[in-house]
């Protein structure tokens, strides 16, 4: 049987910040299941940074509890080092000692009660962090993504059951981006830990978690699985974050013959089919993307951006082509 233990409980937290203007977070609720991985995303500004250091008992909140296995998590104004033993977070500094070996920033976690077992545990948390050839280097030594894989393996290794990562690819190349998010995912499989995450790219999001939090204005505006909540934004906000949504007006839309009651008419540029359908547009542009080419597509001043076709298609600027929008929604309108 499948049991999905709660691990993590928001209930109605609020944390407003002291300044002239409204700021923070506002009676933000959810559950965190035992090994899921839970991304935090919202533009610039939403709440998401308030958010994970509230869980993590870095400020003292307004309204609301935050339960980590079952115990309250205590503020600042309630012991001194906050949070919860259980609880780690990553910082996008990654806080090590750069004058320290790779072993001895993960073992200076350990007690040296017991000798042997604090040793087995530094090396066993090198493995999976494919870290251990590194162990006798200096943090200088090392590229941003070894760092980030140090400071995880240094979170997790006194027995963490969550790790909350603040921001953990703002350092890293694009190349690397990609190999850190599957590791990140691979590290959670393997050790059952439940990760929150904060970014501000929704494809980290996408790629990553089981679960979006999707923030706005400091509310949670919606949350739910990745796939589910790209293919059904209930917002226009979630469709924008998420995908490369193309919007128009409800009258444009009647223009194409797409009645939408008034709302704003939504789609993301893979939905929309060529070479098919009654509309005619124009190419105006052709972007080249290496292996595939994005169009600019124009009708009577409306324009699709985004859509996509493979090299060598033999479309070109100013063509006619027919489009159909194979399929649309008209979700409710919060920007
Ligand atoms: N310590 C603080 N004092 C005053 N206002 C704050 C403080 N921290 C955050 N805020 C304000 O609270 C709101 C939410 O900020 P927060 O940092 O949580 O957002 P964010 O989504 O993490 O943003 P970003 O992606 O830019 O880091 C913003 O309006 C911000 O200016």
């Amino acid at each position: 049987m499948d049991v999905n233990r709660t691990i993590l409980s928001v209930k109605n937290i609020t944390k407003q910040h002291q300044t002239t203007q409204s700021s923070g977070i506002t009676d933000i609720s959810f559950d965190i299941i035992e090994g899921e991985i839970v991304a935090i995303i919202g533009e610039s500004g939403s709440g998401k940074s308030t958010l994970l250091k509230s869980i993590y008992g870095l400020l003292t909140l307004d309204v609301g509890e935050v339960m980590f296995q079952d115990k309250r998590v205590l503020g600042p104004d309630e012991q001194l080092i906050p949070g919860h033993k259980g609880m780690k977070m990553v910082t996008q500094d990654f806080s090590l000692n750069i004058y320290a070996k790779v072993y001895d920033n993960i073992a200076s976690m350990l007690s040296n009660t017991d000798v042997k077992s604090k040793h087995e545990k530094t090396l066993e948390m090198m493995e999976h962090l494919h870290i251990a050839h590194l162990s006798a280097k200096r943090i200088t030594e090392l590229s941003g993504g070894e760092q980030q894989r140090v400071a995880i393996a240094k979170a997790l290794v006194s027995d963490t059951r969550m790790l909350l990562l603040d921001e953990p690819f703002s350092q890293v190349d694009a190349l690397l981006k990609n190999q850190l998010r599957a590791d990140l995912k691979r590290i959670a499989t393997d050790t059952g830990v439940t990760v929150v995450l904060v970014s501000h790219d929704p494809a980290d999001g996408l790629f990553l978690a089981d679960k979006l939090l999707l923030m706005k204005d400091g509310q949670l505006l919606q949350q739910g699985e990745p796939r589910a909540l790209y293919n059904n934004p209930e917002h226009l906000y979630t469709a924008r974050l998420l995908g490369n949504a193309n919007v128009l007006s409800a009258a444009d839309a009647l223009t194409l013959g797409i009645d939408t009651a008034g709302k704003q008419l939504v789609f993301y540029p893979e939905w929309v089919e060529f070479d098919a359908g009654a509309l005619q547009f124009t190419i105006k542009d052709v972007y080249y993307k290496g292996f595939y080419e994005e169009l600019l597509l124009e009708a009577n001043g409306l324009q699709i951006r985004g859509v996509q076709l493979t090299v060598g298609s033999g479309h070109k600027k100013n063509d006619q082509v027919l489009l159909n929008i194979g399929r649309y929604i008209t979700p409710d309108e919060i920007a």
